[in-house]
């Protein structure tokens, strides 16, 4: 009996010792094997969720929702070229080439013309060549649904977008561009005496019949303001109040604008000003789409804001006053809309008051414009200039326009001679159309705009009239890429302002981008409206510019492309 109960309590210690190894050995794998999974959660790079990332600083974080996507580019910094020294040798050859100029002007002596060779019979025979092409030609694809409406007076200038026709030769060319010359010249003498004129004096008369009342509102006052050389004045205090107005004037009536692709809210504000709002779509660092072409781009509101801001630092003041709003959705926009836009609003499923709106781009439940978060909503705001039938505009098509199809290209895209053959030719261009296209081609290309299918002026004001740079939501998409073909039109042609290249190397000298980030500071209430890369591609593309121009004058000298046509 003794016996067994000792081999019992053996066998018990037996158990209880081989239980006891086992849990050790269990509890020891389980400790190893936490650490190790510590480790491994250590060592990975987790995503930061986008909701504590400051929307505008979320750069360079991957995508957790898009993990296979193309990776982040890296910064692709393009040397421009151009040393500091270059441009400053650049600036004293220019500015001695003016002062020159300004004592003995014989344009005709300079660029002359045989005796034989005359304009109207090279566009003749041009336009001879062009009528055997005519069965090539291919309709524009591009939805210009505006233009039929908007009452816009078109001239005749269509862009070639079909294959080429014959070019002028080398010699036609020589002798072209010693006419268009001597005509810039002959413009500048019949016009540098010309009255400036301003939109209220043009309204006053219809006013004073129709609508005398609207003659004593801040808005005539402002209209005063917008003339023929630009659209307002920085110094003034029509201006600032304006700029103050566009940011807190309540909002008497919401409703969409038919005019455009894209989603646009009309707001009218007190004391008879109109308002073209364009709503935050897509944070600051957005990059366009890899696989989107320019014309499938979403508008951007930071862009319109620091296209305002670059144009007004560059001295053109030709973008119409424009400001950063913060508004609220329901109380602003919903109670205030027309019926027809009251009828898009709902509430996401993140609570938040959105609205659709009608366009052919964005404007679907999946692409509705959102409270961010719930009522905020972040936008441009720009006063409306007065638009047909009070005032008639000129919508002239870009004669360096994009084919705006995904399989066809424009005819300047693979004509170097594009220039000669559809400007040169054309004497509508034998004016400050001609340069205001270069200047509108050098602000394009530091904003990164590939999308100014037409220009546009107040035809009302007659020849003597800026171009007015309306529509820069599709700018500042890339700031990983510069878009040299945007500088085609001076590429081509060689011709370019001396007003403009002066302004353009006094901001090279005080740092384009360091004015343009205190402007956008000191101006707005939206804060970081461009991230920094941005402001680093702006003032790369700069120096990119001065090396295009010195391109043009090692070619054509100085004085063959630097052009005083009596406009600053
Ligand atoms: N500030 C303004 N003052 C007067 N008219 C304006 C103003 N802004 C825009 N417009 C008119 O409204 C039209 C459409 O505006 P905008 O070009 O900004 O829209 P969009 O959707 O980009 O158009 P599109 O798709 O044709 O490029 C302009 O072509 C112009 O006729
Ligand atoms: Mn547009």
């Amino acid at each position: 009996m003794r016996h067994i109960r000792l081999r019992l309590r053996t066998s018990i210690l037996f158990i209880l010792a081989t239980l006891t190894i086992f849990f050790l050995i269990t509890l020891n794998t389980l400790i190893w094997s936490t650490n190790e999974l510590e480790q491994v959660e250590e060592n990975r790079d987790i995503p930061i969720p986008p909701g504590v990332i400051p929307f505008w600083s979320a750069i360079n974080h991957q995508n957790i929702y898009d993990i296979h996507a193309t990776s982040v580019n890296t910064i692709f910094i393009r040397p421009s070229n151009i040393s500091q020294r270059r441009v400053e040798e650049l600036y004293e050859l220019i500015r001695n080439a003016k002062n020159d100029d300004t004592q003995s002007v014989d344009k005709e002596k300079l660029f002359p013309i045989d005796s034989t060779w005359s304009f109207d019979k090279l566009v003749e025979q041009q336009q001879a060549h062009d009528n055997d092409d005519t069965n090539k030609q291919t309709p524009e694809t591009h939805a210009d649904t505006a233009d039929s409406a908007a009452k816009t007076t078109k001239t005749t200038i269509r862009p070639d977008l079909t294959t080429s026709a014959k070019s002028v030769s080398e010699y036609d060319k020589i002798q072209l561009r010693n006419y268009v010359h001597q005509s810039l010249a002959k413009w500048k003498k019949e016009h540098q005496n010309d009255k400036i004129i301003n939109l209220a004096d043009l309204m006053h008369d219809e006013l004073l019949r129709d609508e005398p009342s609207r003659l004593n509102t801040t808005w005539y006052e402002f209209m005063k303001t917008v003339n023929n050389l630009r659209v307002y004045d920085p110094n003034s205090s029509e201006f600032k109040r304006l700029l103050n107005h566009l940011q807190n004037g309540e909002v008497i009536e919401a409703s969409e604008m038919s005019q455009g692709t894209q989603i646009k809210v009309i707001f009218d504000l007190p004391d008879g000003f109109e308002a073209l709002f364009k709503p935050y779509r897509v944070p600051r660092n957005y990059q366009t789409l890899p696989d989107h072409f320019y014309f499938s781009d979403i508008e951007r509101h930071h862009a319109e804001i620091a296209a305002f801001h670059l144009d007004k630092i560059l001295g053109f003041y030709r973008v119409p006053p424009l400001i950063g709003r913060l508004v609220h959705i329901t109380r602003d926009i919903h109670e205030k809309a027309t019926e027809e836009l009251a009828k898009t609003f709902f509430i996401s499923p993140a609570n938040n008051t959105c609205f659709r709106g009608h366009c052919s781009y964005y404007c679907d439940t999946s692409h509705a414009v959102c409270g961010k978060p719930g009522d905020r909503l972040e936008g441009s705001i720009q006063v409306l200039l007065p638009r047909p039938p009070e005032i008639e505009w000129k919508k002239i098509t870009h004669p360096y326009r994009r084919s705006y199809s995904a399989i066809r290209k424009a005819k300047w895209e693979s004509n170097e001679n594009h220039c000669y053959d559809e400007v040169f030719l054309n004497d509508d261009y034998h004016n400050r159309l001609l340069l205001d296209m270069m200047d509108l081609s050098a602000f394009d290309f530091l904003i990164g705009n590939m999308d100014r299918h037409h220009m546009m002026r107040i035809q009302t004001f007659g020849a003597n009239s800026a171009l007015i740079h309306l529509d820069n939501g599709r700018s500042f998409g890339r700031y990983d890429h510069d878009e040299l073909s945007i500088l085609t039109p001076i590429r081509q042609c060689c011709l370019f302002r001396y007003s403009t290249f002066a302004r353009l190397y006094r901001v090279y000298r005080q740092g384009l981008s360091t004015l343009l980030s205190r402007s956008l500071e000191n101006g707005e209430q939206l804060r970081k409206i461009l991230v920094d890369e941005h402001l680093t591609a702006i003032d790369r593309r700069l120096g990119i510019l001065f090396a295009h121009l010195d391109t043009c004058i090692k070619t054509y000298t100085v004085k063959g492309v630097m052009i005083d046509d009596g406009i600053d």
